[in-house]
């Protein structure tokens, strides 16, 4: 089923069955859900087939980094399972992320290509302890250029960065971005945040959102609640 919301529900389960139970009370048209390295890891390619033979389009989050060639197979074969999208790390390289590009291409896979610039849990401290001089902002800004030089289909990145983005790569380059905190809500492990109304004005084209919506009492009045927050927006 094809959805127009921005929103992607992450669903960080430790189990098939936790993360189907929650998918059951969601609707594909209205958001769709990201797979990511602790669900994938503990239930394989199984989850795919069971959220899409529910009807939602998926982002499989396996933040690929790794060489060229590995890069490539892994992106093809993510691709070949019929995800909506798939992920690489900006950091990675240009090579590597060509090679991710060209292996799509050459095989006619229509799967978004995306690549993680700076992670939202990330500030400019943690990056000067693994050698970026360079302030948060500034190095996303490299890092996305780098990925629109390689012909990929837009970055991770976080909200706060989705205006200067805008701006450098263009509306087309999908922002997807996560770090999504609706106001009353605890900020957890991540550090740079934005509302999902805030980060939509500043040019998101996609809104990563996980806890707020899979630890809430009621997931499904907690995704009303945000559609409603973006209507009103
Ligand atoms: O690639 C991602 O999805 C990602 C990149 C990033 O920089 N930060 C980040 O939080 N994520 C993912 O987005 C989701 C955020 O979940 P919550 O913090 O629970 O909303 C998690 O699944 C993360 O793995």
């Amino acid at each position: 089923m094809s959805c127009d919301s921005p929103l992607i529900i992450a669903l960080d389960h430790s189990s098939l069955d936790a993360a189907l139970c929650l998918a059951d009370r969601l609707d594909p048209a209205r958001c769709r859900l990201k797979v990511g390295k602790e669900l994938f890891t503990r239930s394989g390619p199984e989850i795919i087939e069971a959220l899409h033979g529910r009807g939602f389009q998926l982002f499989l989050d396996l933040k690929f980094h790794d060489i060229p060639n590995t890069v490539a197979g892994a992106v093809q074969a993510a691709a070949e399972q019929g995800v909506w999208m798939v992920n690489v790390h900006a950091s990675g390289g240009r090579r590597m992320m060509e090679a991710a590009r060209e292996r799509l291409d050459r095989h006619g896979l229509g799967t978004h290509l995306i690549a993680v610039t700076v992670l939202t849990s990330m500030t400019g401290e943690d990056l000067a302890e693994v050698g970026v001089a360079a302030p948060a902002a500034e190095h996303v800004e490299r890092l996305a250029l780098l990925t629109r030089e390689c012909g990929l289909d837009g970055v991770v990145c976080s909200a706060q960065e989705s205006t200067r983005l805008r701006q450098l790569c263009g509306t087309d380059f999908l922002k997807v971005t996560p770090g999504i905190r609706p106001r009353s809500a605890e900020h957890g492990d991540q550090r740079r945040v934005m509302t999902p109304a805030e980060a939509m004005a500043a040019g998101s084209t996609h809104l990563v959102i996980g806890r707020p919506i899979t630890q809430a009492q009621d997931p499904m009045a907690a995704l009303q609640a945000i559609e409603q927050e973006l209507a009103a927006g």
